[in-house]
């Protein structure tokens, strides 16, 4: 797992390790990776021009020495100071190296012109503007230089984080810049991995300055390929089709019969033992068309809980199931279990609307909203700020009710109480289709009947249902359906890296 520390965490490892390292130590050591870094990004130093977009903190001292590095080996570096004040050290030695320097502080028109002209002309844009020091968005005249970073044709660069973002959450309030690469020294910052903030980060190259051994636990986990295949659920040669978990399905009504079809395929393709479905006659009807391995059974319309299967090991509920009485009166059964539940989709509504049916329960229970879901279980909090406050909103739900919560979206993010929160490093815009997060509550509620804990099954739910929309027709657009067949391959991809 990559991990990302708050900034209140960071810092307090940093001076943990200051205090045993001498003076300018960790800085040398950041602006040496940075250097680095840029001097890959360009086709050769020598002669390249450099900008470098430099704020009064300690950001900018990384900018300048990383430059009096690049100007040392023959780059010509121009250092645009934006800030009430400059790290003198590190403009002492891009001078000293031949860099040159102007400041936009003032009222002068002239060097705002020249300061846009350096960087319009650039082959390499560093942003120093802002660090871990920043504090909401960029005003004049960091966001004015953001904004001609982002018009010009060079790659640019950010300096542990692009200036502008909020480090702990990915939040953005107001001008940010936008990064080909990020730089990120000691540890990654939740920030860059959690959108808004993750978009504006480009590749992130991660620079060991010797934090590890002083960091805690980290406040956000992002997986890779092997850490997924790690947890997999691993079919053993005894294998039976028992053994592999017998997920319940409650999807789907006659209305929404696509619903089922999409959550049972989900489940199948992800390595479930047997389904057992439950629905519309007209919906089993539809199941059985498509994945004809179905164990499906007619919900008597009079008496609904009387065909609910038994012998399960897990429960995906919601998914096209409406909003009657009825459903109502099934939900409370399955969660009145003592089976791992995954809600979603409509069921997630009903939640929203007695939530003790959820903070009552003490069985695993993960619930799977987009963010309009979950605009409804966290009363009173609009879409918009859910969306802008990912990593808060998914923590939030996850203490209010008691549960795992997967946070779905452009970053897809896991929250459990008194864990890390996770980022899915493999979301697409692909996803954004009608019928996907059926798919995602199937092959999710596959892995909870194999054995997997809630926060488990749905990192790696999310993370397999990421890497199947960019395999499913070479990341060409898909449909829900187009996602499904492409679960396997996801599965094989994960496993050879692990
Ligand atoms: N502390 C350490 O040991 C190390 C720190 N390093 C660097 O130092 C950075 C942190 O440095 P600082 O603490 O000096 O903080 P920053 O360099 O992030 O900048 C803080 C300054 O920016 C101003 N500012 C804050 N928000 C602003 C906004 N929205 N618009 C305009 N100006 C704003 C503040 O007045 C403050 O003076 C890290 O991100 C990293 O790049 C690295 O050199 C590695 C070692
Ligand atoms: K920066």
């Amino acid at each position: 797992m990559r991990q990302a520390h708050t900034v209140d965490t960071v810092r307090a490892a940093e001076n943990r390790l200051m205090a045993r390292l001498p003076d300018g130590a960790l800085m040398r050591r950041a602006a040496g990776a940075l250097a680095t870094v840029c001097s890959r990004m360009l086709p050769r130093v020598y002669g390249a021009r450099v900008v470098l977009l430099v704020g009064s903190g300690d950001n900018g001292g990384d900018a300048l020495y990383a430059g009096t590095n690049l100007a040392r080996r023959g780059a010509s570096v121009r250092a645009v100071l934006a800030g009430s004040r400059v790290h003198e050290a590190g403009l002492a030695a891009l001078r000293g190296a031949g860099g040159r320097a102007l400041s936009v502080r003032g009222e002068e028109e002239q060097a705002r012109a020249d300061a846009e002209a350096e960087i319009a002309a650039a082959d390499l844009i560093v942003d120093g503007l802002l660090g871990i020091g920043g504090r909401g968005g960029l005003r004049a005249p960091h966001s004015a230089l953001a904004a001609c970073a982002e018009g010009a044709s060079a790659p640019v660069v950010a300096v542990d984080l692009p200036s502008g973002i909020d480090a702990d959450t990915g939040a953005v309030e107001g001008a940010a810049v936008r990064a080909d690469v990020t730089v990120t020294f000691g540890t990654h910052k939740p920030g860059l991995f959690v959108d808004p903030g993750a978009e504006r980060a480009g590749v992130v190259e991660f620079a060991d300055i010797g934090l590890g051994p002083e960091l805690p636990f980290a406040r956000l986990e992002v997986p890779q390929a092997a850490d997924i295949a790690a947890l997999l659920p691993s079919p053993g040669r005894e294998a039976d089709k028992y053994r592999r978990g017998v997920l319940g399905v409650a999807a789907g009504s006659q209305r929404y019969r696509g619903a089922a079809v999409l959550t049972v395929g989900g489940a199948l393709r992800g390595g479930v033992g047997m389904v057992r479905y439950a629905g519309h006659a007209d919906a089993v009807t539809e199941v059985l068309h498509h994945w004809p391995e179905t164990v499906a059974s007619e919900l008597d319309p009079v008496d609904p809980l009387a065909a609910l299967p038994g012998r399960v090991a897990a429960w995906v509920i919601g998914p096209g199931r409406g909003l009657h009485p009825m459903s109502v009166l099934e939900l409370e059964a399955v969660l009145d279990t003592a089976l791992p539940v995954l809600v979603d989709a409509d069921a997630l509504t009903l939640v929203a609307r007695s939530p003790d049916l959820v903070r009552a329960r003490t069985a695993p229970t993960l619930l799977t909203p987009h963010a309009g879901e979950m605009s409804r279980l966290l009363r009173g909090t609009d879409r918009a700020a859910i969306e802008a406050g990912r990593l808060e909103h998914a923590t939030r739900a996850a203490e209010e009710y008691g549960c795992t919560v997967l946070l779905k979206g452009s970053t897809t993010v896991v929250a459990e109480p008194g864990r890390p929160a996770v980022a899915n490093p493999t979301g697409t815009s692909l996803l954004a289709t009608a019928g996907s997060g059926d798919v995602l509550a199937g092959l999710t509620g596959a892995l909870l009947s194999g054995g997997l804990a809630p926060r488990e099954a749905a990192v790696c739910g999310a993370y397999l249902h990421g890497l199947a929309a960019r395999l499913a027709h070479d990341g060409a657009p898909i449909s829900a359906s187009d996602l499904v067949p492409a679960i396997p391959e996801a599965i094989g991809t994960v496993l050879a890296a692990g």
